[in-house]
């Protein structure tokens, strides 16, 4: 990567703003997979090491722009201390003079800002925002590799204020997709999934003249199906993107697999009744929250005889057992392939993880719309924004 690293900084003494991506899955309370947290580790204990004083800021879920008890950083802070074994000081605030006293505080250890969209200027890349978010700092280092593809305040906003540099992370990430994914070892199947169904339908056409599959599950797939005229009751479904959704089924009816059957239910609760149906007999009021059996079966084929995969977002809605079967047998099938294959995203790693099949992939990656993004070839704002080696 020709980008200014970590490496090259003068670090002692120095107050370094750090952008993370601790946008982990929580649940009552606790950290349900560290693995975005674990892989900032080795930016954060280089900069302790050299003797900065360490800021770090993310953000997690998707609150409203205000203070929001269910997206507070505080289990975070409770698991990043335990790994780093060093002590955490979790403010709850992200900006202003609070920061700037904990900032002189003598002794180890790091600061943990406040979820960044508690405040509204985060998501707008308000200067006024940014301005405050760097006034405390002498730098700021990037290591948000899942946030990259956001042009927010504190991913491109206080880079463009303070003496900037990527952190390891986001090197190692960038590096490693740049060496398999922009030339693939064909075929080169693509499997996406997930809730995030705006974002990333709005740029998988590309990914569509890239891949030689490309395979669509999740929430994903719903509208593509009501796109070709099938009921799909009460699943998730982007209305606006029908007429896209059509489109790229008519030009690339070779290159996208559509599932065959799912796995509906009422509500989305454990213990809900559950029916499996063809993708024709969706019933009105049902919603689609997992791939069905022979869905799995028509992914795996694809799958089995790829050379290179790249998978984003999990197939249902893998967090209850009743619609983790489709994420499980895409996982199966991708560890079984012997194909190059990059898992990204916090949720798809979160599922592959807990099925115990992480080393069985080639590359886990902790972003999702970010390796999307840079898979396609697009410029993330957050590197894009970085000063390379040797400008100032
Ligand atoms: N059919 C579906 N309906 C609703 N939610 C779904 C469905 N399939 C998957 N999901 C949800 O998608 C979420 C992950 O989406 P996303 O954030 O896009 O993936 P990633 O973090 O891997 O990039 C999971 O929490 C999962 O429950
Ligand atoms: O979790 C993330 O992306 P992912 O779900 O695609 O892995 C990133 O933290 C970005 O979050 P955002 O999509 O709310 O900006
Ligand atoms: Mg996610």
């Amino acid at each position: 990567m020709d980008k200014r690293s970590v490496r090259d900084l003068e670090l002692s003494g120095k107050k370094v703003l750090v952008r993370v991506d601790f946008n982990v899955p929580v649940k009552d309370g606790r950290v349900t997979d560290d693995t975005r947290i674990r892989r900032a580790l080795p930016t954060i204990r280089h900069l302790l090491d050299r003797g900065a004083k360490v800021a770090l800021i993310s953000h997690l879920g998707r609150p409203k722009g205000e203070p929001d008890p269910r997206y507070s950083m505080d289990p975070v802070a409770r698991r990043l201390e335990e790994l780093l074994g060093e002590p955490v000081r979790k403010l709850d605030v992200a900006v202003g003079p609070e920061v700037e006293r904990a900032l002189e505080e003598p002794g180890r250890g790091v600061i943990l800002l406040e979820n960044s969209r508690f405040y509204p200027g985060e998501t707008k890349n308000d200067p006024e925002f940014a301005a405050a978010l760097a006034a405390p700092f002498d730098l700021y280092v990037n290591d948000a590799f899942g946030a990259a593809h956001r042009a927010h305040a504190t991913t491109v906003g206080v880079a463009e204020r303070l003496p900037a540099a990527a952190g390891f992370l986001l090197e190692e990430e960038l590096d490693y997709l740049d060496g398999v994914l922009r030339s693939p070892e064909r075929p080169f199947v693509a499997i996406l999934g997930g809730a995030k169904v705006s974002d990333k339908l709005g740029v998988i056409e590309r990914l569509l003249e890239v891949a030689d599959r490309l395979l669509v599950g999740g929430a994903m797939c719903f509208t593509f199906l009501k796109a070709k005229g099938l009921g799909v009751g009460a699943s998730l479904v982007e209305d606006d993107y029908l007429g896209e959704a059509r489109r790229l089924m008519e030009e690339a009816a070779d290159r996208l697999v559509l599932p065959v059957d799912v796995v509906v239910a009422e509500r989305m609760e454990e213990g809900a009744e559950t029916r499996t149906v063809g993708v024709e007999e969706i019933p009105a009021g049902w919603m689609g929250l997992d791939i069905g059996p022979r869905t799995v079966d028509l992914f795996r084929r694809h799958i089995l005889e790829a050379r290179t995969i790249f998978w984003n977002g999990p197939m249902g809605v893998f967090e209850i057992d009743a619609f983790a079967r489709g994420t499980e047998g895409v996982a199966r099938a991708v560890a079984e392939s012997g194909a190059t294959s990059v898992v990204g995203g916090g949720d798809s790693v979160a599922a592959v993880r807990k099925l115990g099949l992480e080393d069985r992939m080639s590359h886990i990656s902790t972003g999702g719309g970010a390796s999307l993004e840079y898979v396609e070839g697009r410029e993330l704002p957050g590197v894009a924004v970085l000063p390379g080696r040797g400008e100032d």
